[in-house]
């Protein structure tokens, strides 16, 4: 499933797309009926684990994944490239509106391309990691990806894990399932230090965490939930324990 520029069409389910899955199989794993709509929303703050969890709770839902951050992202990749001055708020909202940008939301083909181009990996270099709380701070620039996000939350026949940072609040707080993923700094500082393999002084993987975090959070909250939302804290479970109590929430929910 993808997005396009600014018109946000969805293509048809293609083969192997969760979305066209959904429609034939059953899940051995969520016990969940197919079809339903089922959207669960996932935000917290960075190293939370957000993505790696949202992405195999997907996969065991046999639904649709959705990593809004990849978004901003390719956004900030796309203003550096052409040059684009980010502090330049209109310039950066007619940078979002105008990309081509498409998001593959298979929980099990990660994949973001700009006109074409793979940019799947560009987007995660540290170059853009800096930079990105200029679009994300951006209220115009957010104002187009969330219009994005919802289409691309539709066109996967609302069977979607949709993870960021307001996903529960602003993209989809109608969503069934809302929760609010934490970790405790001390945690979300060693994961990301783990998961870039020990390159990063702790004077970087500060800059990275904590100081993106507070950058983002003068626009968006993701460190307190909202009415309605569950709060998870990760902080002593490991990946798989987390999984497994995302999905318990789910089956309370939704079931
Ligand atoms: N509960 C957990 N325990 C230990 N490591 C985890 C846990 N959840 C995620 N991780 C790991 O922490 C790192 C950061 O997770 P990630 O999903 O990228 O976080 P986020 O999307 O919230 O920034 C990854 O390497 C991931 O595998
Ligand atoms: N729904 C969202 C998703 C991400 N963002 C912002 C927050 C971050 O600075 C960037 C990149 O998000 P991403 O989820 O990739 O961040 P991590 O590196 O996983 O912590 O985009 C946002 O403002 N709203």
């Amino acid at each position: 499933m993808t997005t396009s520029a600014g018109s946000a069409a969805s293509a048809a389910p293609a083969a192997g797309d969760p979305a066209a899955t959904a429609e034939r199989a059953s899940s051995p794993h969520s016990g969940f009926r197919l079809g339903k709509s089922l959207v669960v929303a996932i935000d917290g703050p960075s190293g939370s684990g957000k993505s790696s969890v949202s992405r195999e709770v997907a996969r065991r839902l046999r639904a649709a994944y959705l990593d809004t951050g990849a978004m901003y992202r390719a956004v900030t990749l796309h203003c550096i490239a052409t040059g684009v001055d980010l502090q330049d708020g209109v310039a950066v909202e007619a940078a979002a509106r105008g990309i081509e940008l498409f998001i593959s939301t298979s929980p099990d083909r990660e994949s973001v391309t700009i006109a074409g181009d793979d940019v799947t990996a560009a987007i995660r270099e540290p170059e853009v990691s800096s930079a990105v709380s200029a679009v994300a701070t951006t209220m115009g620039a957010r104002a187009e990806l969330i219009r994005r996000q919802r289409a691309l939350i539709a066109g996967a026949g609302h069977r979607i894990v949709a993870e960021g940072r307001d996903i529960t609040t602003v993209v989809a707080p109608d969503a069934e399932v809302r929760i609010l993923l934490t970790a405790s700094e001390e945690a979300r500082l060693r994961r990301r230090g783990d998961q870039l393999g020990g390159t990063q002084t702790d004077a970087q993987l500060k800059q990275q965490v904590i100081d993106r975090d507070a950058r983002d959070s003068t626009v968006v909250n993701f460190r307190q939930a909202a009415d309605g939302v569950v709060t998870l804290d990760s902080s002593d479970l490991d990946f798989e324990q987390t999984v497994a109590a995302v999905l318990d929430v789910v089956r309370t929910i939704a079931h």
